[in-house]
């Protein structure tokens, strides 16, 4: 890219050297806590038990296994779909369109599955396979990225990412050149972000809990709370797809290593980890215990649901009943900024119900350990940091009625809080 291409966006994320430690640490924290769940004392900090060897690592047939799985969702993808949807405007006044039919994927994916299992595939044995398998994942998600970085050279300037331009190699590799890379209809960044590694998730889940029932002749209460929530979330985001489509990474990030790596290999095997955690170390939970974490996951549901909906609903509509009634903010753009409902409690109300469910993930697994607790770590610092991006982002578009809606509504995520 000539110097006159690259684009003026700030940096983020620390900059080139910033993600440099990135593209290492990520990967390396993915491997340790896989390593750590299987280990006696299972701890988040301090050297792993073993450091594994190639062989351990490398498996042609975890390979292949993992080829059959993407080009399963692939076909799922192309099936028919009940609705298409169509994005927020580009650059070029066009807007693409995405085929709605994840739900549809996942039930699908859950029969072909049941009758897989009914037929004799051994899923528990999934549970020993996910050192090769993240290894297997990890290397088609660095290819890939490398795939996505040559095909975006060839991209016209209008189909590229506000962020990933900077004319630095490693930064836009990591970043994402290209802001909707598509082969004909087919949108991989879409596809990846809602179907193999979300879908992947739940089926690791199960087949941790079968692997659970198979060595102690029943699934523990807390493994199946952790099961039932964890699908819970990813039911909830194929229910609700189309809502993606507003997201961050959909209308601003480019597509490259860090959503490619984060969607087909971080999702599925670190957002598994306390299943993995409950495996090997099974937690006595008692009745009252779980109702009172049900409790708990219900209230982060309701805000998470509740403020997602009304913002999309009103994004959609602005006088659909359920939201005309809630006060606005004008802005110079034509759209509005709610003030009330929700979105007048906190800036981020999704945000903290999403953080609400995640402690209600790792209660199960007691408090002994702080390794179930990673997730809630890595999310409140992942939030935290796409607050702060998602608030330059407003405030660059909607000026001083983004600074007016910060004065009505000084809480980011936590009331009188954050
Ligand atoms: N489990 C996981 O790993 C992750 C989950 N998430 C979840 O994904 C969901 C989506 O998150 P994300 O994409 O970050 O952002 P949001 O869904 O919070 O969307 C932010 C956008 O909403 C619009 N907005 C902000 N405030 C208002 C307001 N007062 N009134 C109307 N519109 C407003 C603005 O866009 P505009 O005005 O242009 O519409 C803003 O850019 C969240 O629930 C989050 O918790 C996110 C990351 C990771
Ligand atoms: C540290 C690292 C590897 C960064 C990559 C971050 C990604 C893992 C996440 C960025 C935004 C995400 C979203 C979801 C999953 C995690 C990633 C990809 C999401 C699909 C989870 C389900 C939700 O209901 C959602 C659809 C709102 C959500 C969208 C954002």
């Amino acid at each position: 890219m000539t110097p006159r291409e690259a684009s003026q966006a700030p940096l983020e994320f620390g900059g080139p050297l910033g993600v440099t430690a990135m593209l290492l640490l990520l990967p390396a924290t993915m491997f340790h806590l896989l390593l750590a769940a299987r280990s006696g004392p299972a701890r988040l900090l301090g050297p792993p038990a073993y450091l594994p060897g190639l062989e351990e690592l490398w498996s042609p047939r975890v390979l292949l296994l993992l080829f059959i799985w993407l080009g399963l969702q692939v076909a799922l993808y192309l099936l028919p779909a009940r609705k298409v949807a169509e994005g927020l405007e580009l650059k070029d006044k066009s807007r693409l369109r995405y085929p709605i039919n994840g739900f549809q994927a996942l039930v699908l994916t859950a029969v072909l599955v049941g009758l897989g299992v009914s037929a004799g595939l051994p899923l528990g044995a999934l549970p020993g396979m996910l050192l090769p398998m993240a290894f297997a994942t990890t290397l088609t998600s660095f290819i890939f990225s490398l795939l996505l970085y040559a095909k975006a050279l060839a991209a016209p300037v209008s189909a590229l990412a506000p962020g990933g331009n900077s004319g630095n190699h490693i930064y836009d590799f990591f970043l994402g050149r290209e802001l909707n890379p598509r082969l004909g209809s087919f949108d991989f960044k879409y596809f990846c972000e809602l179907r193999p590694g979300l879908i992947g998730w739940v089926i690791i889940n199960l087949a941790l809990l079968m692997q659970e029932a198979e060595l102690r002749g029943s699934p523990s209460l807390a493994m199946c709370l952790v099961n039932g929530f964890q699908l819970l979330y990813v039911g909830d985001a194929l229910w609700y797809e189309e809502s993606v489509l507003t997201t961050m990474d959909i209308i601003h990030d480019g597509f490259g290593f860090m959503l490619a790596f984060g969607d087909l290999a971080w999702v599925p095997f670190t957002y598994s980890l306390q299943a993995q955690f409950l495996l090997y170390h099974p937690q006595p939970l008692g009745l009252p215990m779980a109702l009172l974490i049900c409790f708990i996951k219900a209230i982060g549901y309701y805000i998470f649901r509740g403020a997602n909906s009304q913002k999309n609903t009103f994004r959609k509509n602005p006088s659909d009943p359920s939201v005309a009634g809630l006060e606005t903010i004008p802005t110079a753009t034509g759209r509005q900024l709610l003030v009330s409902g929700w979105w007048g409690m906190v800036r981020h109300p999704n945000y903290l119900g999403d953080l609400i469910m995640a402690l209600a993930w790792s209660l199960p697994c007691g408090i002994s350990h702080l390794l179930p607790y990673f997730y809630l770590l890595y999310f409140t610092a992942l939030l935290v940091h796409r607050e702060a991006r998602d608030e330059q982002q407003c405030l660059r578009k909607y000026g001083r009625a983004w600074q007016e809606y910060c004065k009505r509504v000084p809480y980011r995520i936590l009331p009188y809080v954050y």
